[in-house]
């Protein structure tokens, strides 16, 4: 069977970790130094419950609570990753602020997101409890993960849960569906 192309755009705050977590999925390392992202595409091969995908990652620059969402992102992206860092209260309004101007932007009650609270290595920093995470993800009716881009397991998982989102929206896999990385 031949393989299947996803698009995926992961978006949030400045230096909330976009570009280390797509760095850390593709290239199975953790970067330590900030480089502002204009915008950058990565592509990484998954077998998800059997079936092989092709992800194209759109790594966005940072938005912030007065920029409109980009149209851009709004055609021809199967799925989203919202990313905040567990060490910014900003962040998380931001990312909020994000996913209403996603809907809006869509026109769509639905779309297949993945709400991302980032940097779980800085417990100390935390200000954004996990609690609120999977709150403001349930009203979304989306998925929730906490992880640290140092964690190549738990990011392989930001990214197969994505995936999952997708694929249950086009009605293709069940809810339970198990993944594997490759
Ligand atoms: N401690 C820690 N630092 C992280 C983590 N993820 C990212 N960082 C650091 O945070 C800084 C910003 O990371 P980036 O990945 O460049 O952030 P970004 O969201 O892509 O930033 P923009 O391009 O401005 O939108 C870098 O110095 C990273 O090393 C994490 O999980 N833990």
């Amino acid at each position: 069977m031949p393989e299947r192309s996803r698009k995926i755009a992961v978006m949030g705050f400045q230096s909330v970790g976009k570009s280390t977590l797509c760095i850390q999925f593709v290239e199975g390392h953790f970067v330590d130094n900030y480089d502002p992202t204009i915008e950058n595409t990565f592509h990484k091969k998954v077998k998800v419950r059997g079936e092989d995908y092709t992800l194209e990652l759109v790594d966005t620059a940072g938005q912030d609570e007065y920029s409109t969402f980009p149209a851009q992102y709004s055609i021809g992206i199967h799925g989203y990753i919202l990313v905040y860092s567990i060490t910014s209260d900003k962040s998380f309004q931001v990312v909020q602020n994000l996913y209403r101007k996603l809907i809006d932007m869509i026109g769509k009650v639905h779309v297949p997101v993945v709400l991302v609270g980032n940097k779980t290595d800085l417990q100390k920093e935390r200000v954004v409890s996990t609690e609120e995470g999977k709150r403001i993800a349930e009203m979304w009716g989306a998925m929730f993960i906490e992880t640290t881009a140092k964690r190549r397991d738990t990011v392989s998982d930001v990214f197969t849960k994505v995936v999952l989102e997708i694929e249950k929206s086009e009605g293709t896999l069940s809810a339970d569906a198990k993944c594997i990385v490759s």
